[in-house]
């Protein structure tokens, strides 16, 4: 009989991965029944497989639920019935599948809490969705059901009462002080140890190797929150070194000036060190950092540990690759190894849900929206670092994979959610995680986030469930206050924004979701690092693909990723490089997520060096050793454009961007432009000419900026368009923050950086920037140097000529209040009428910056 049963649940379970019937909402519990499915096999081991579905089987499986063991814990193939449906109905059909008396395709149900309608659901109590052991192949079964007798035997038992008058019972054992529940075969007098011997439960004499490794349970509240199990992991399964090393050029970030605004932004200390006693991070979490390598703090790292430890709301903008990930984990972290997790009367008034391994509903702390599932999953595994032997549990929830094994993860807990929002929200819908307790909501590349594509998923999110409020909107929405009910405190959340590119506009759109925030900027709002050398080539559009192979051709060392506008694109080029016998591989959005997963491992292990991708790649990741990028499609806007170059040249290391550029590029050019120069790039002559070509006909299309519009309209218009290489735009251009402008205006002369943190520009003397300037690396500005020398300033040429950060506008800013006359553009295109280059409407534009600035605020 046994045998028998072990046959079947080998079909009834080994589901995969790569099972896409089991996405999203279509999971299917299939519980109790012989439902053959065809593509289960996450574990290649189908030993187990039935051979014989027949009602026999079922009603053995019924009758012997208790029997049912840890013996095929290897194969991931057991499936417990934890119904009492002694007399089904199903048992007959051999792919009945539902455990329900109404005979509809079993799915998975939210979890029942107390009150909710039972009708209908006789023998069902919780939903049941198959439970296997972990990805990492811890699979066990669990051996407890709801049977009045208790058949662990030898433990102390724990009874619960169900709904339906049964008692569900399951055995405990309390071993350094945490409770977990037992898994044995009946006739198991053994106890089972942490150190991996004489444990009860498995296969007599065997077991999984895995399971019994010789974990540390660490000693924080959170390794056993809620009477969870702990699941250790070894240190080589976390720390994969995928990350990016930091290069030669790390300690240079420290000159990008930093600017911090708004609330408490002046109680707001920077710390150099992670080991910064005023920090007073946790010694394990300290540990993790040493086991990244992560000696000191880059500067956004600095300023958001302070402000997210002070319980302020931020947005934090700094440039791709500059460590904005560890900037939110690690204060989230450290908050929560200092509180431990939150004490809370969820499960006892629930009791339904109450034990792990059974339908656990999830109570997560933090919540991590990022826009991309390889994104996503790439912070779960710096989670996982910084989480290791903290007993926080980080989990990933991404859309395109198994619902269910996902749903089955949860189960073992989940202190740390990272989602796309998507999955998150048919998960939320599903009722497995409960928000109330979530104090912290990230959105990882915020500007992506918070635009038209994921906005109302977000909003969602955050109103639609019970994820607590902040101060302004905290009691608006009875959602907010369902953690009322559970916890006797005040549960608030507090909302983090990260991303290189925050368009005004989007910062507006953020103001929703915040309260009393700090806005804090390393660099301009948008701008990208020095690092990486940007050259452009201009190439008609059917030329593109032999440009390509001669480029690749000259330049082969390390990672190649090309950007290309289209999937349809992407795949025709990645064929058309495979003629070529390059070593392509390409992702997008029409790629199965399998196909994604693979061909992002390819390219980062090297097997392929040259990935071709549309903009799904184009955010975040962090794949060491990506030498080139190249922007075969430019993008339509400067922030694509930002994030896209910024896959290389990451933390201090060097990179090459390469763009094909022709005339129909022209939405980009002035950005791009703008963008060269503040990066001290070499602007080739044709480019000028066609920015000259076709931004002058642009303008008189469409009344371009200051030419007919009067100045009041330039109120609201935040975007990127205001900024760029002409004239006074100059003004305009740090246009996230640009108080500082204003302030460097008002001042006739102070540093840019006067505002910002850094220690070094309180002086503000021209002098101390010559020589600081000098040491961060003569830029060259080719473009530059000629107009500031026309400048006769020669203040102006001291700053100019020597600008920590490439960046003329600035300059011209600080030197002088007109300062149009001295602006290149009017130099070099002294044909042009510029009737913005006045002195009257360069004083409005400070001022109308200077409003909108206010508006930001
Ligand atoms: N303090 C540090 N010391 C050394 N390396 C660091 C430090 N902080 C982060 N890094 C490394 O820098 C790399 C880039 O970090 P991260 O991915 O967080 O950048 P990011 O700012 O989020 O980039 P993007 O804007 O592209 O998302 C990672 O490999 C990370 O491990």
């Amino acid at each position: 009989m046994g045998n028998n049963m072990n046959k079947n649940r080998g079909r009834q379970e080994g589901l995969s991965a790569s099972d896409k019937s089991d996405d999203d909402n279509d999971v299917t519990n299939g519980v109790g029944v012989n439902k053959t499915r065809k593509g289960y096999n996450d574990n290649d081991n189908n030993d187990n497989e039935s051979k014989d579905m027949s009602n026999n089987n079922y009603n053995n499986r019924m009758n012997n639920r208790m029997d049912n063991r840890m013996d095929n814990r290897m194969n991931h193939n057991t499936r417990q019935n934890m119904n009492n449906n002694t007399n089904s109905q199903y048992g007959n059909s051999q792919y009945g599948n539902s455990q329900y008396n109404n005979n509809e395709r079993s799915r998975y149900k939210p979890p029942m809490v107390r009150g909710q309608d039972n009708s209908n659901n006789n023998n069902y109590n919780r939903p049941n969705y198959n439970r296997r052991g972990g990805e990492d192949g811890e699979s066990f079964n669990r051996g407890f059901g709801r049977d009045n007798e208790n058949k662990f035997g030898n433990n102390r038992a724990l009874k619960k009462d169900n709904e339906d008058g049964t008692v569900r019972t399951f055995a405990i054992e309390e071993e350094h002080g945490e409770r977990r529940p037992a898994f044995g075969r009946e006739d198991n007098n053994k106890r089972f140890t942490r150190d991996g011997q004489n444990r009860g439960f498995g296969r007599e004499g065997g077991g999984n190797n895995l399971f019994y490794r010789n974990f540390k349970v660490p000693k924080t509240a959170w390794a056993t929150r809620d009477n969870r199990r702990y699941y250790g992991e070894r240190n080589e399964d976390v720390y994969t070194n995928e990350s990016t090393e930091k290069g030669v050029n790390f300690e240079l970030y420290d000159s990008i000036p930093v600017d911090l605004k708004g609330y408490n932004c002046d109680n707001i200390v920077p710390v150099d060190s992670f080991q910064d006693s005023s920090l007073n991070l946790n010694e394990i979490l300290l540990a993790n950092i040493k086991r990244v390598n992560y000696d000191k703090t880059t500067p956004i790292q600095k300023y958001s540990l302070s402000i997210i430890m002070n319980k302020n709301d931020l947005i934090g903008v700094a440039q791709t690759g500059s460590g904005k990930t560890a900037g939110y984990l690690l204060p989230i972290i450290n908050h929560m190894l200092m509180t431990g997790p939150p004490n809370h009367t969820f499960y006892e008034e629930n009791n339904k849900s109450y034990n792990y391994y059974y339908n656990r509903v999830c109570l997560p702390i933090a919540l991590i929206l990022a826009p991309t599932r390889e994104l996503a999953v790439q912070i779960f595994c710096d989670a996982k670092k910084f989480c290791f032997e903290t007993g926080i549990k980080p989990v990933v929830l991404y859309g395109g994979s198994s619902i269910r094994i996902q749903l089955t993860n949860l189960d073992k807990g989940a202190d740390i959610i990272i989602a796309t929002p998507g999955r998150l929200n048919d998960i939320l819908e599903k009722g497995k995680i409960k928000l109330f307790l979530t104090s912290f909501l990230v959105l990882d590349e915020a500007d992506r986030m918070l635009d038209m594509g994921f906005s109302p998923q977000i909003r969602c999110i955050v109103n639609d469930f019970d994820m607590p409020g902040n101060d302004r909107d905290g009691h608006s929405n009875e959602n907010k206050l369902e953690y009322k009910k559970y916890v006797n405190e005040v549960v608030k959340r507090q909302t983090i924004m990260f991303s290189a590119t925050f368009k005004k506009e989007i910062q507006v759109l953020a103001k929703e979701y915040l309260c009393n925030y700090t806005f804090l900027s390393v660099g301009r709002v948008g701008s990208t690092n020095e690092y990486i050398k940007q050259n452009l080539i201009y190439v008609e559009e059917n030329d593109k693909c032999n440009s390509l192979v001669d480029l690749l051709n000259e330049n082969n060392n390390g990672l190649t990723i090309i950007f290309v506008e289209t999937k349809r694109k992407t795949s025709y080029i990645e064929r058309f490089l495979q003629n070529q016998r390059l070593n392509a591989v390409a992702i997008h959005g029409d790629k199965t997520q399998d196909e994604r997963e693979r061909a992002l491992k390819l390219f980062k292990k090297g097997v392929k060096n040259i990935l071709v991708a549309t903009d799904v790649a184009a955010r975040g990741l962090d794949i060491s050793n990506i030498k080139h990028v190249i922007n075969f499609d430019l993008p339509n806007n400067i922030d694509d454009y930002i994030h896209r170059i910024g896959r290389t040249g990451r933390a201090g290391n060097i990179g090459i961007a390469t763009a094909f550029v022709n005339g129909d590029n022209r939405n980009i050019f002035r950005d791009l432009l703008a963008t060269l120069e503040e990066c001290n790039q070499e602007v080739p002559h044709w480019f000028l000419n066609l920015v000259m070509k076709y931004t002058a006909s642009a303008r008189s299309n469409r009344n371009y900026r200051f030419g007919n519009k009067p100045m009041r309209n330039m109120r609201g218009n935040f975007s990127r368009n205001n900024n760029g290489g002409f004239g006074n735009n100059n003004y305009n251009n740090n246009s996230g923050f640009g108080n500082y402008q204003n302030n460097n205006m008002n001042n006739n002369g102070n540093n840019f950086m006067m505002n910002s943190m850094d220690k070094r520009n309180v002086n503000n003397s021209s002098n101390n920037n010559f020589n600081y300037n000098k040491q961060s690396g003569g830029f060259n500005n080719n473009y530059g140097n000629d107009n500031y020398n026309n400048n006769n300033m020669s203040e102006g040429r001291q700053y100019n000529n020597n600008n920590a950060f490439g960046n003329n506008h600035y300059n011209n800013h600080t030197n002088t209040n007109n300062a149009f006359s001295s602006n290149k553009f009017n130099k070099n295109y002294n044909n042009k009428k510029h009737e913005y280059h006045n002195n009257q409407n360069n004083q409005k534009a400070i001022s109308q910056n200077g409003e909108e600035n206010n508006d930001a605020w």
